[in-house]
């Protein structure tokens, strides 16, 4: 009788593993606070003093930011069985998308904040006996706050031999892949007036410390710009999700689409590349909030939505990882 397909003999031992930000487990106060506890105590997003942070967050951020947090989140939970924060939804099904393209390799989904732990799915792999991690961040540019995080698990976790892909902002095929969806929403929608990209924000303090992320952002702007064959004036590139109170990149994303539309702009359309999958930051505070800005002001905003599960999305990412993997060899 021929084996299962899930034994160990029939496991392959290459693990190819896509790993997000994490997101809460449900669209309550409580399950949000256990998210951001976790996420906001790590010094790489976080860097202030302990116990200067410490009770600025329990006494203040958790309890006043985790009621209204959750609110944001149940109105972009998706519904169903396979259903629940975008976050988790989407890169579950890509993950699910890559094994089909990948036969060869076990993909795995993982999170560095929340479940499915990346601390955890490690661990199991090198249980399981898995020779090779190839890990790769669902952050298209590379940042001290989110990629290196993942390396850090990846440095202090016994797990498989462990390679990464630090960034593929830069990559042909996801330029194209993010150029392509951008086509289809403006011959689906007709082009609008201007190419806004939105991209997560980060402090200020840290780019001048010589984080990559600003430089990254904009040259993947420029590139998917250039597939386009968008002309200077076309296009502006914006930074979002502004969280605190130092300063952060600008110009935000708020600031330009209400500066657009003072210019003339009637229809802007909105990308945001720097996100792999939809979250709450692109549904709700791009396609929700900053829309209804927009209308109000006199203008329409039309947001097009991340890669996600496409397999336009799926076949970009398995050319990065038979690449690194070929590298590797
Ligand atoms: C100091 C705070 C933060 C830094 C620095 C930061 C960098 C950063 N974040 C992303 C991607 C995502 N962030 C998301 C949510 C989110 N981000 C922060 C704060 C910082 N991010 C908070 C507090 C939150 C939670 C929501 C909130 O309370 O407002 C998400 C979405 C998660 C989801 O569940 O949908 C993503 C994705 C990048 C790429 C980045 C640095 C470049
Ligand atoms: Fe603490
Ligand atoms: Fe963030």
């Amino acid at each position: 009788m021929p084996a299962p397909a899930s034994t160990d003999a029939a496991r392959p031992d290459t693990a190819l593993i896509l790993v997000n930000l994490g997101t809460p487990q449900a669209p309550t106060a409580q399950a949000v606070r256990r998210y951001l506890s976790e996420f906001l105590h790590d010094r790489r997003v976080v860097s202030l003093t302990r116990w200067l942070w410490c009770p600025l967050l329990h006494f203040g951020i958790l309890p006043l930011r985790s009621g209204r947090v959750a609110h944001k989140y149940a109105s972009v939970w998706m519904p169903g069985e396979d259903g629940g924060s975008p976050l988790a939804v989407y890169t579950r099904r890509l993950a699910r998308e890559l094994q089909a393209e990948l036969p060869q390799l076990q993909v795995i989904d993982a999170m560095r904040y929340g479940q499915p732990s990346l601390h955890a799915t490690l661990r199991r792999l090198r249980d399981q006996g898995v020779a090779r991690a190839l890990v790769l961040p669902l952050y298209p540019q590379y940042s001290t706050t989110t990629t290196a995080s993942v390396c850090d698990v990846l440095a202090r976790t016994p797990g498989p031999a462990a390679r990464m892909v630090d960034h593929y902002h830069d990559d042909p095929g996801w330029i194209a892949a993010v150029a392509d969806s951008v086509a289809a929403h403006r011959a689906r929608h007709g082009a609008g007036d201007h190419l806004l990209f939105s991209f997560h924000g980060l402090p200020q303090r840290l780019a001048d410390e010589g984080d990559p992320y600003p430089r990254q952002c904009e040259a993947s702007a420029r590139a998917i710009a250039a597939k386009l064959g968008l002309g200077a004036g076309d296009w502006t590139l914006a930074y979002q999700s502004r969280f605190g109170r130092e300063r952060w990149l600008e110009p935000a994303t708020a600031d330009s689409l209400q500066a657009l539309v003072a210019r003339g702009a009637r229809r802007i359309d909105v990308v945001a590349p720097g996100f792999a999958v939809d979250c709450l930051e692109t549904l709700e505070e791009v396609a929700m909030m900053l829309a209804e800005d927009v209308s109000k002001a006199g203008g329409e905003l039309r947001y097009v939505p991340c890669l996600n599960d496409t397999p336009a999305h799926a076949a970009a990412l398995a050319a990065i990882a038979r690449r690194e993997l070929g590298a590797w060899a």
